[in-house]
Order: structure tokens, then C-alpha cells, then sequence
């Protein structure tokens, strides 16, 4: 279901894979698992001055004869980049998200744990508006989500997890198409274009189809694409995922530096060790509901992450059951 409020951010639909850059586009459906470029339609303020740049200034942002979009004040340190409150996403009988209310500071690197099921998919869509909530709030830097999208959706970068891109383009078309969508002058966009397939690895691939990528490619030309807009928040939902060591360690450098320069990233992982060395601060959420919050340390308490998560999630480190696998 769609609400007249809801972003009209680009969409790709099924029929649209296999179509030209912009054949189809149309609102998030707001259920189930959207099929998105996530973004919106202009140029965000940029902490992320060192992903190849130095932050834009006011009169980047627009192009032709547009108005420049002055961006907002960044939130000081310490305040909520992301708010959310009272979280709830059931679907059919399954309640997914069971009422999460987490803040997550600015300039923090947020780790997002928990077991497969658990409902983090489910809350960062509810957070990026790709899936409208049953209950609850989420605002970006003060901004509602869901009541001022397209304001909201400004501020962000999203790399969601298993979503539909335009796999019909290039590489550098397709972060080439995220940039101009956002309203992003040209020149702009073919310098940080070029700077994004350099630092990605992905600059032999340039020209390659989306389609004829890797998984790990393809990871990688999505952040891409969400990183080109320089937004004050990133939300990456498993982004190592299949991604090579290299690749992941100039990837965690970017991350790492974004966040120095004052941006906020929301990372999923089921890496515990990745996110107990990356992160500064983590959640565990299990069956829907935030079991643990706090800086990496507050909640490890003086175990290992991964420790911590077993405990929190009810699972076990021994392994147990399956007798007839064991050979002796
Ligand atoms: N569109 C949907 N329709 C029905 N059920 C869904 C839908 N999306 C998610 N669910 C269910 O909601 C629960 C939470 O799913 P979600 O994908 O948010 O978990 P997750 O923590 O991201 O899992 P994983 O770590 O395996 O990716 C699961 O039980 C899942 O089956």
C-alpha cells in the first residue's frame, strides 16, 4: 500500500530490470520487500568529504537554472542521527519487528546483529521508508520519515539487502543515474562516478552490465551508488556480504573515514568479530524486539561479542544434535 506521502523515489520494478534507465518508475509499495535504488531526488549535505571530494557546497546542489538546496545543519555529535520509536512490522500472523525504539547517535558506526529471522531487514526498511511501519516512528536528523520522505530521504545513503537494481545499465551508468537523480550537477557526478568505480576496484568493470557482475561486484556498485550523493547517514544492510577481503578492507576505510569526517553508518552484519573491531556501537536484536544497546563494550561486557550474541539470542557455542553426521 501506498500513501500519497510517500516518497516518489525511483523504483525499479521487475519489468524495468530488463528496460531502459527510468522505464519504470514508480512509489515504494510500502509491503513486504521493496524493490528499490534508494535514495531521493537531491543533493544531500557531505560529511563524506573524503570519499574522493571535498564536502559540497550549497550551490552543488542544484543544477541548471534550479535553486541551489541549502543543506541542513548537521546534528551536533551525540544526538540521534536516527531516531525511532515504538517500531512495529507484523506480516500476516509473524510479528517481525515487535516495537523497537533505539537512537543512534551522530557520527556513530552503528553495528545491527541478530540471528536470521530476527527482524533487522524489517527495521532498517522501516527506517529508510521502503517499508511502511504498523506502528511507530523513525526520523533522520529530526526529519520524520514517513511524514516528510523526501526531506528525509536527502539525508540518507541505503544499501539494502537483496533488492532489485537497474542491472541492465553499466557500472558507471548506474551510479552516473543515482547521482543525477539526486539532482547532482554532471560534472560532479562523473568526478565522484570515477573516484567511487577507482577506490571499488570496479574500474575494469566500468562498462560491464550490472547484470554480468558478481555478487560481490554488485554489492560494491550499489554502495556506490548510494554513497555519491555524500549523505550524513548510510544504512548498509550486509554489506561485506560476498565481498572480497581487499574490497572489504577499502570499503571499511572509506566507512571509517565517512564516520571521522562527522557521518553516521548503520551497518547490518552477521560478522560478530567485524563488528566488535568496525563498530563503536551495536544492537542485538532477537525475535523482533532490541535484547541489548549500548556502545560495543557496554554490551559485549567484557566477553567477546559473539559470546554475548549467543547468550542474548538463546543459542549455543558447542555443537550439539546430529549424531549420525559424526563419522566416529
Ligand atoms: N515480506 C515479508 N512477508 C512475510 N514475512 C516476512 C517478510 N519480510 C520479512 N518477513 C519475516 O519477518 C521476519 C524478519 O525478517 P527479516 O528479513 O527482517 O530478518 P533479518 O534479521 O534481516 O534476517 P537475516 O539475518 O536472515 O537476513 C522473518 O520471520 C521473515 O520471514
Amino acid at each position: 500500500m501506498t500513501s500519497p506521502t510517500e516518497p516518489q523515489d525511483p523504483i525499479v520494478t521487475p519489468s524495468a530490470r530488463d528496460g531502459a534507465p527510468g522505464a519504470s518508475v514508480a512509489p515504494p509499495d510500502g509491503e513486504g520487500r521493496a524493490t528499490a535504488l534508494p535514495g531521493s531526488s537531491a543533493t544531500a549535505p557531505a560529511p563524506a568529504a573524503k570519499v574522493g571530494h571535498a564536502p559540497v557546497p550549497a550551490a552543488e546542489a542544484g543544477h541548471g537554472d534550479a535553486p541551489a538546496l541549502v543543506p541542513e545543519p548537521a546534528p551536533a555529535y551525540g544526538s540521534p542521527a536516527v531516531s525511532l520509536r515504538g517500531l512495529v512490522k507484523t506480516f500476516g500472523h509473524k510479528v517481525a519487528v515487535a516495537g523497537i525504539s533505539l537512537d543512534i547517535p551522530a557520527g556513530s558506526f552503528y553495528g545491527l546483529v541478530g540471528p536470521n529471522g530476527a527482524g533487522k531487514t524489517t527495521l532498517l526498511s522501516m527506517a529508510t521508508g521502503l517499508l511502511r511501519p504498523d506502528a511507530g516512528t523513525a526520523t533522520i536528523c529530526g526529519v520524520d520519515m514517513w511524514t516528510d520522505p523526501v526531506q528525509a530521504k536527502r539525508l540518507l545513503g541505503v544499501l539494502p539487502d537483496g533488492m532489485a537494481i537497474f542491472d541492465r545499465l553499466t557500472g558507471t551508468q548506474l551510479v552516473t543515474y543515482a547521482g543525477l537523480l539526486r539532482g547532482m550537477d554532471r560534472e560532479t557526478v562523473a568526478s565522484r562516478t570515477a573516484d567511487l568505480m577507482g577506490v571499488l576496484d570496479l574500474r575494469e568493470a566500468a562498462d560491464t552490465l550490472v547484470v554480468d557482475y558478481s555478487a560481490g561486484m554488485t554489492k560494491k556498485v550499489t554502495l556506490a551508488a548510494a554513497l555519491i550523493h555524500a549523505p550524513r547517514v548510510l544504512v548498509l544492510d550486509e554489506p561485506f556480504e560476498a565481498v572480497d577481503p581487499v574490497s572489504a578492507s577499502h570499503i571499511r576505510a572509506i566507512l571509517s573515514d565517512y564516520v571521522a569526517s562527522g557521518g553516521t553508518v548503520i551497518v547490518s552484519s552477521h560478522v560478530m568479530d567485524l563488528v566488535q573491531r568496525m563498530c563503536d556501537h551495536v544492537a542485538v536484536v532477537v525475535d523482533g524486539q532490541v535484547r541489548a544497546a549500548g556502545t560495543v563494550d557496554e554490551v559485549r561486557a567484557g566477553r567477546s561479542l559473539e559470546e554475548r550474541f549467543v547468550e542474548l539470542a538463546g543459542g549455543q557455542l558447542s555443537g550439539e544434535g546430529l549424531s549420525w553426521l559424526r563419522s566416529s
